[in-house]
């Protein structure tokens, strides 16, 4: 895939340049800049050419599943925390990257908030550990305002850096929380940290599984196998009456999976109690031992075990 900047004269001299960056990253970031200082006669052919680094995930981490939605505001961050709370107390070893660049909340979600990542030998960093969860996040590198004006090669930059930089322990399973949205950032960032899976969250109204549609498409791209959809907030239990109500709408979450032929992982509930636990860093999977996110761990084992039967075998 290419993208040519020309220059205003049209045909002239070709300079070709390779990138790790997808096209239209590329032309978003770079075109303006470029169009100011290129002379007439000059062509500009960036071909993109994804880069896999030697990455240290998969060495690392025998299975490494990526937490994604279409648009913001679903809770995937809350639903990554949960989840990796709740397969920790499982007895899994597992960590959480954090490459939500642009608005980090595993910081805030695990308590960490305001700390620090330490570096022994100032090149590589050591995660943090919370509830027996490994992390990483922008959110221990730099305050939380300054990521939010990088532009895309620097926001991808600082993640695989997050990536391949940190030492990370053995690891079962290595959660990654996407950035939000389905643009050329999160497509560059979903090629370039390998996963051995991803999972779309969603809520269950329309838009919303418009925007999911979008996701699963993205992970199509660079060849990610999509291991099912969440759909959060499906249903609230009245605690006064015992009622249940769908505030956001019924069953897109299943016409979401029967469309794309993935399975449904879980329809989790809204509990106001998910979000307190959250905004005091302490997930709500810890409080309870038999809940939704831990059936959803065991349900993303056996939907994994079907893509990966050889990894899970060690698990
Ligand atoms: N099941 C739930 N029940 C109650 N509150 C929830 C639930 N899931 C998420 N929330 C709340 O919804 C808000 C958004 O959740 P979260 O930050 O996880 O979304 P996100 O998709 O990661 O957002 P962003 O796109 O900003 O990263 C948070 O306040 C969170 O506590």
């Amino acid at each position: 895939m290419s993208v040519v900047i020309k220059g205003k004269g049209g045909s002239g001299s070709d300079v070709f340049i390779t990138t790790p960056f997808y096209p239209g990253a590329v032309e978003s970031e770079l075109s303006e800049a470029l169009l100011k200082v290129l002379p007439d006669n000059i062509s500009i052919h960036f071909n993109y050419s994804p880069v896999h680094p030697p990455s240290s995930l998969p060495q690392k981490a025998k299975i490494v599943i990526a937490v994604a939605s279409g648009k913001g505001g679903v809770g995937k961050s809350t639903v990554t925390a949960n989840l990796a709370a709740a397969a920790a107390q499982l007895g899994h070893k597992v960590g959480v990257l954090d490459a939500d660049i642009y608005g980090p909340s595993i910081p805030m979600m695990f308590g960490l908030q305001g700390e620090n990542v330490s570096s022994f030998d100032e090149k590589t960093m050591e995660p943090l550990f919370k509830y027996d969860v490994a992390l990483n996040s922008i959110g221990f590198l730099v305050p939380a305002d300054k990521a939010t004006i990088w532009r895309g090669p620097m926001a991808s930059r600082a993640l695989m850096q997050l990536v391949n930089e940190t030492n990370w322990p053995e690891l079962d399973i290595l959660f990654v929380d996407m950035p939000p949205g389905t643009g050329d950032i999160q497509l560059t960032m979903s090629e370039q940290i390998k996963c051995h899976g991803a999972i779309i969250v969603t809520t269950p109204q329309n838009i919303a599984l418009a925007d999911a549609q979008k996701g699963i498409e993205m992970f199509q791209k660079v060849n990610t196998p999509i291991l099912g959809v969440v759909e959060n907030m499906s249903q609230f239990t009245c605690p006064d009456c015992g009622a249940s109500h769908t505030l956001f709408g019924a069953g897109g979450g299943s016409l979401c999976a029967e469309k794309h032929k993935i399975p449904l992982l879980a329809q989790l509930s809204l509990k106001p109690e998910i979000r307190n636990q959250g905004d005091i860093g302490k997930p709500f999977s810890l409080l309870d031992t038999n809940n939704e996110y831990q059936k959803l761990v065991f349900s993303l084992m056996m939907h994994m075990s079907n893509q990966t039967e050889q990894r899970i075998l060690t698990l």
